[in-house]
């Protein structure tokens, strides 16, 4: 051991008698260089590459640090072992990042690149107006030097993509509202926003299955559409009318869709819009991957008819009909159907780009065939009152309730009954809700509501066809030479008993 020690001793002797006599015979100018040569002869030989991105680039932030520390975070909470944990202002989420001067592997396009965090100390304080941090950071990229034209070009890119994704991701939603009625906050937005908490989800949404995985496909295929629009020349854009009886579940669908995309909502109040210009800013002033919402169009303004002229007391004008003096944007004091149309479809639609537009209403028929046309609505979905599959979603969320198959007597009959009953979810919920802690009576009570409702139904749906059958008889008989003898007062009489008799 002794002897060990002493051979290791004479060792470091010799290392230091020879370091001190390179220092005498190479000058630290020569030595530089001499390290600057094997530095290129090694990487001459070597197969790798290395590309350092720094946190700034010299007094600005470097947005690719930013996004690839986003990005490695996707995916770094399974591969590390050592990693650091954020969580920003406003989220909902936890970040994982990849702890100082640690490394990960990543493969894009059959290509193995390495990450390295890299932290280094700052030596000394450089005199600037602004103190700079006290570590240097950075990420060092290794990439195999064949790989160098698919990385640079390909991976950065889906980084940058991937990166926007995920801090949209964690960024909660927002809703905006123009409630303000025109007038701008200290930044010049004319809109309000509010963070966007709805807990609807496809998965919460009644609604039949099929029909609902179409929406989700078509909300899909238009989400990661970008390319397809570009080679079509269509503006990326989508809109979508969901029409209904009340309750049923348009805004919700609405909520489901800015959830499953994670898009933000802009929720256009349209009877506090004062004109089309006014329209038109608000347009402008909505970012991309947002889903825009007119809730009730029908009630909003009048906009049954593009060619109808100004009505009095309405304040609906037709644009290609002069509205006022000098108004040549079909006036300027009020909002028209052709200021929606271009809104929805004309070239100011798309001065932003990935970006549904959404209309509900309870009355198709009062719309003007122009704004519901292909283009402008793509997809009209009928939101429709509780169909047996729709039911099961809610007896499966309220209840949680699994599929029992035919064993169960009450499920039997609400199969049976549920169409006729013609209730909405919306009704539906309100029962299950109430008696959610007892599933037997949450079923029994539902079945009862859906009889009832569907006796009332029957009855209603007779009585009307009864009327109408004593109407056709009634001009019948008035038309026939014998039935004019019979005076109005007989008639009516008739008339009169026949109801008594069918209320009693
Ligand atoms: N299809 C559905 N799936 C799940 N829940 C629903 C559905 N429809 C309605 N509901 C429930 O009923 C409530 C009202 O629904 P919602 O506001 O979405 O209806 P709507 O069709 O927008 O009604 P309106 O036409 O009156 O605006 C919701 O809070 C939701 O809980
Ligand atoms: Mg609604």
């Amino acid at each position: 051991m002794k002897e060990y020690w002493s051979s290791l001793a004479s060792l470091l002797g010799v290392l230091a008698f020879c370091q001190s006599l390179l220092q005498l015979v190479f000058p630290p100018q020569l030595r530089f260089l001499c390290l600057r040569f094997l530095n290129r002869v090694f990487h001459l030989f070597s197969s790798y590459c290395y590309f350092d991105i720094t946190e700034t680039d010299g007094l600005s932030t470097n947005e690719l640090y930013n996004a690839v520390q986003l990005y490695l975070s996707s995916f770094v909470s399974n591969n590390g072992s050592r990693l650091s944990l954020t969580r920003a202002l406003n989220s909902t989420a936890t970040t994982f990042g990849l702890s100082n001067n640690d490394c990960v592997f990543d493969t894009f396009g059959g290509a193995t690149v390495l990450w390295e965090h890299v932290v280094i100390q700052r030596q000394s304080q450089a005199l600037t107006w602004r103190p700079l941090p006290e570590e240097k950071r950075g990420f060092t990229l290794r990439i195999k030097k064949k790989d160098k034209a698919l990385i640079l070009h390909s991976y950065l890119d889906y980084i940058m993509e991937k990166s926007d994704e995920i801090r949209r991701k964690n960024r909660d939603r927002l809703l905006y509202t123009n409630s303000r009625g025109g007038s701008l906050d200290s930044r010049g937005h004319p809109w309000e926003s509010v963070p966007f908490k709805h807990p609807s989800t496809f998965d919460t949404l009644a609604m039949h299955p099929v029909k609902k995985q179409e929406i989700m496909d078509d909300l899909r295929d238009f989400a990661d559409g970008q390319s397809f629009y570009d080679k079509t020349g269509r503006a990326w854009k989508r809109g979508y009318l969901l029409y209904g009886p009340p309750g049923t579940g348009k805004s919700s669908m609405i909520a489901a869709m800015a959830n499953y995309l994670s898009y933000d909502i802009y929720d256009l109040e349209l009877t506090e819009v004062h004109n089309n210009s006014e329209l038109r800013k608000l347009l402008m002033k909505t970012s991309s991957k947002s889903i825009i919402v007119i809730e009730d169009i029908d009630c909003s303004v009048n906009l049954t008819n593009r060619k109808k002229k100004k009505n009095k007391g309405n304040n609906y004008c037709d644009p290609e009909t002069s509205c006022g003096a000098g108004d040549e944007d079909g006036g300027n004091s009020t909002i028209t159907l052709s200021g929606l149309l271009n809104f929805t479809d004309g070239l100011w639609s798309c001065c932003g780009t990935e970006r549904i537009f959404v209309f509900t209403t309870n009355h198709i028929e009062k719309l003007d065939p122009a704004l519901l046309r292909h283009g402008r609505m793509d997809m009209h979905i009928y939101m429709s009152h509780c169909s047996y599959p729709a039911l099961q979603i809610l007896l499966k969320n309220y209840l949680e309730y699994e599929e029992t198959g035919s064993d169960c007597d009450d499920l039997k009959q609400l199969a049976e009954v549920v169409d006729k009953a013609e209730m909405t979810p919306a009704d539906i919920s309100e029962i299950l809700i109430k008696n959610r802690r007892h599933k037997q009576k949450a079923l029994s009570e539902l079945l009862e509501a859906m009889k009832t409702r569907a006796e009332r139904k029957l009855k209603c749906g007779s009585l009307r066809q009864q009327e109408m059958e004593d109407e056709e008889e009634e001009k019948r008989a008035l038309e026939s030479p014998e039935g004019g003898s019979e005076s109005d007062f007989e008639q009516s009489c008739k008339k009169q008993g026949v109801i008594e008799e069918k209320m009693k």
